[in-house]
This record gives structure tokens, C-alpha cells and sequence, in this order.
């Protein structure tokens, strides 16, 4: 990211490190110092460091650990490795863009051209990496092109690194990349259900991240000559490296936090959800069903409707396992509509399954229970050329004050459904309190 320009002043400048000319200006005799220079220092003054070459080694320190960091993550957890990779590169160029930057005096092959090349690539790469840490596909075709085609025209048609167009092209390419990042992260948060505030503020850092790159050209262009290597220890360049530092780290930090929530939340549906029909499985829902009875205690009753699959022992006879299997997730596909956001649908094991309804009665469970029967039963499934109509049979009753868990009420549908099942499959049965509970 280093502001490519002629970095050489004077002959000593040229063949030295930007350190070793600060050394030996401060043994020269003092100079008489300009209006200019003293603002400058003032605004250094506000400042917490004023040594540009402290805070590029900084930065290539940050970047190098980043870019080990990454490549640990994209080894070991094996979680998104596509999108670890391309930030260990991100972080990898980035470093060696400053480095480069800094050995210039050292090594006169080197080029600043080199190092806004390493910086364009980085961020190609951030592009890049965020709809990969999504589980989406990553533009390649358009991003690489897009790059090579801007490392093409800045190195043959600019007039060179010094000049205003040469930096219009190279930041300008940058910070797209990185607003387009940012409005690649934020549909990715809304896509994952987060409040368009919440998603703004997340993907916020990558845009403060394009508009710190503009601000270099924009600043090259009504202070021509003040700032624009990244060694003068101007108030600008200060303040730039700062703000670098901290929102690599604030980048860096927030990718690596959405890679964690994935985990998270994949580690949750692990644990909660059936693997086969994608239902909550037993245990997710005994605890919704837990919480609900404890909320009956403040008057809020709810109910319980458990259904079986019918005579499913010969669909998989006569179909075989895997028609079985596809028939379980059809019935969840099929039942899912019948229900509202708040209602639970779980698989308890084999063809057994049960939905919880909150807020609902009796009367109320049995008219949800008659729509999903009817609505299985009027599908027919099929499956390699033969039909099957898939029915099941449903037990249903509702909470009560007097239960004293909700064991009781799962045992009164459980009643429910053994005289659904006596009185030949495919009906809705329910076990009514008994008078005065
Ligand atoms: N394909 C498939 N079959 C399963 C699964 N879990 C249990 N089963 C089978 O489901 C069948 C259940 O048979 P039964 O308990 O006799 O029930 P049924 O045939 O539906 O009889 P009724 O409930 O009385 O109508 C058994 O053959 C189990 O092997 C599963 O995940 N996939």
C-alpha cells in the first residue's frame, strides 16, 4: 500500500535508507524551518508516534503474523481454507508491499512499481476472499482480469509511480476492491439474517479501508510534493499508517470473528437438527418444550401434536431404504408449510415425529394436525417409477396447569396416537384433560 513516487530527493537520499537520512539530518546544523513545517509538527504533536518507519515496521510485523496466522487457520481448522488462503496471501503482499517499500535504498533493483503491484494483488485477494468465507463463489474471472488489466495500463501508460496518474489508477483500483468487498459482506450478513444496521457496521471497516486509499491520490493532488512518499514524517502520512495499523488489525479481527460465528453456528445445527430431514432432533426439542412449559406457568398453554408414519416397515420392504429415507424428507417438506415461525417440528428417531405449537389449544392442535394429515395423504410420493401414498397417524393434546412437566403431556399424545393407530392409521386422535385438571 505504500505510495509509490520517486522516493529520491537529493543523491544522498538516493542511496540510502529513509532512517540513515533522518540520522544524518539530525546532525546537520539546524535549518531554518518554514510556516509549513512547523504546522506540521504541531499536528505530529497530536499525534501518538511521529516515526513513519516505526510504524511501517509495525505494519509489516502485523501483516507477517496475520498472513502465518491464516495459513495455520486454512491448515488446521480446515474451516473455509479457500478464504484463509487468499487472506495469508492478502496479508503476505501486503507485508511485502511495505517491505519492499522501506528496502528501497538498500536494494536499487527494487521498484515502488513492484510494491503498488504486491498491494493491487492484495486486495484483489480481500475481494476475493469474502464471498468465500460465505460458501459463495468468488468472482476470479472478473477480479483477475480486472487486476492484471490495471497492473498493465499503470505500468505502460502512466508516465511511472511518481506521477498523479499512476496513483489515481493504482488506489483508485484498490479501493473499488475494497468497496466492493464491503458490499459483498454486507448482502452476506443480510443473506445470514442480520439487521441492515448490524450488517452496515460490520461491513463499515472495508469502506473506511477504501476511502483511507483514496484519501492518497486526493491528498497528492492539493499537496503535491508534501506527502507523497510514505517516509515523510508529515502530519498526513502519520496519520495514514495509523489508521492502516488499526484497520488491518480491525479487518483481519472481524474476518476471522464471522469464520468463528460460522463454526458456531454449524457446530449449533450439528447438535440441533436431525442429519436425515434437517428437523430439530429429540433433544432440541425437549428443551423448546422445557422452556414452553415453564412459560404455561404464566398462562401461556401450549400443544403437542406426535405423528407416525404408517405402515412405513413395508414402504421400505417393498422400495427399499433409500425410497424410506427420501419418504422421512418428504413428509418434513410437505408438513412444514402447515406451520407457523413459532412452532416446532422434530424428528424423535426412526418414523416417529412431533411438533410443538405454542399458544394453542386443543381445538386448535387438532385443526393444524387434520390440515398436515390431509395434506400428506393427498400427495403421492414417488419413487423409481412406482408411487406410494405416504399417510401417518397423529396423537394430540395440550398442556395443563396442573402437569407437572411436560412429560405428562408428551405421555397423554403419545396415548393419543396408540388409538390413532388402533382405529386403522391415518386419523387424528386426541386425549382430553380430565374434568376439573
Ligand atoms: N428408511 C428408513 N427406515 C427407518 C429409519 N428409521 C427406522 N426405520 C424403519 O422404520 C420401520 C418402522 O417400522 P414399524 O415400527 O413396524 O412401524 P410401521 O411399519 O410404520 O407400522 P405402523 O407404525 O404400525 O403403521 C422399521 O422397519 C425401521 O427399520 C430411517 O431412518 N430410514
Amino acid at each position: 500500500m505504500p505510495t509509490a513516487t520517486a522516493r529520491c530527493r537529493g543523491p544522498m537520499r538516493r542511496c540510502m535508507p529513509p532512517r540513515h537520512a533522518a540520522a544524518i539530518a539530525c546532525c546537520a546544523p539546524p535549518a531554518k524551518r518554514s510556516s509549513r513545517e512547523h504546522a506540521v509538527d504541531g499536528a505530529r504533536l497530536m499525534l501518538p508516534a511521529a516515526d513513519p518507519v516505526s510504524l511501517i515496521a509495525a505494519l509489516v510485523a502485523l501483516f507477517g503474523i496475520a498472513a502465518v496466522v491464516w495459513l495455520m487457520i486454512a491448515a488446521g481448522l480446515r474451516e473455509s481454507p479457500g478464504a484463509c488462503a487468499c487472506l495469508a496471501g492478502a496479508n503476505a503482499a501486503l507485508g511485502g508491499s511495505f517491505l519492499l517499500h522501506e528496502a528501497l535504498g538498500l536494494m536499487p533493483p527494487l521498484h515502488d512499481w513492484w510494491s503498488d503491484l504486491l498491494s493491487l494483488v492484495a486486495f484483489a485477494l480481500i475481494r476475493l476472499a469474502v464471498p468465500m468465507v460465505g460458501e459463495r463463489p468468488a468472482p476470479w474471472r472478473s477480479v483477475g482480469g480486472a487486476t492484471i488489466a490495471v497492473g498493465i495500463v499503470a505500468a505502460r501508460f502512466t508516465g511511472g509511480p511518481a506521477t498523479l496518474g499512476h496513483k489515481v489508477l493504482i488506489f483508485g483500483a484498490m479501493a473499488s476492491l475494497a468497496m466492493l468487498a464491503a458490499v459483498d459482506a454486507w448482502r452476506l450478513l443480510r443473506a445470514r439474517g442480520l439487521a441492515g444496521r448490524v450488517a452496515l457496521a460490520m461491513a463499515a471497516p472495508l469502506v473506511v479501508v477504501g476511502l483511507l486509499l483514496l484519501s492518497r491520490p486526493v491528498e497528492a493532488l492539493l499537496a503535491p510534493g508534501r506527502s507523497e512518499d510514505i517516509d515523510v514524517p508529515s502530519a498526513f502520512n502519520i496519520a495514514w499508517l495509523w489508521a492502516s495499523l488499526v484497520l488491518a488489525l480491525l479487518i483481519n479481527g472481524w474476518i476471522a470473528f464471522l469464520l468463528l460465528m460460522k463454526l458456531v453456528l454449524e457446530i449449533r445445527r450439528l447438535t440441533e437438527r436431525d442429519p436425515l430431514t434437517d428437523a430439530l432432533n429429540r433433544r432440541a426439542l425437549s428443551e423448546a418444550v422445557d422452556a414452553e412449559h415453564s412459560r404455561q406457568m404464566r398462562g401461556h398453554g401450549y400443544a403437542l401434536v406426535l405423528l407416525d408414519m404408517d405402515r412405513f416397515k413395508q414402504l421400505n420392504d417393498t422400495l427399499g431404504h433409500a425410497a424410506g429415507d427420501a419418504a422421512l424428507k418428504t413428509l418434513v417438506r410437505v408438513l412444514r408449510p402447515c406451520l407457523r415461525e413459532v412452532d416446532r417440528l422434530a424428528r424423535l428417531g426412526g418414523e416417529e415425529f412431533c411438533v410443538l405449537l405454542p399458544h394453542t389449544g386443543i381445538a386448535g392442535a387438532a385443526l393444524v394436525a387434520e390440515r398436515m394429515r390431509a395434506l400428506l395423504a393427498g400427495q403421492d410420493f414417488a419413487w423409481e417409477g412406482q408411487t406410494w401414498t405416504l399417510t401417518a397417524s397423529f396423537g394430540i393434546a395440550e398442556s395443563s396447569a396442573a402437569d407437572a412437566s411436560a412429560a405428562e403431556v408428551m405421555r397423554r399424545a403419545d396415548q393419543a396416537l396408540y388409538r390413532a393407530k388402533a382405529q386403522g392409521r391415518n386419523v387424528v386422535q386426541a386425549v382430553e384433560l380430565e374434568p376439573g385438571r
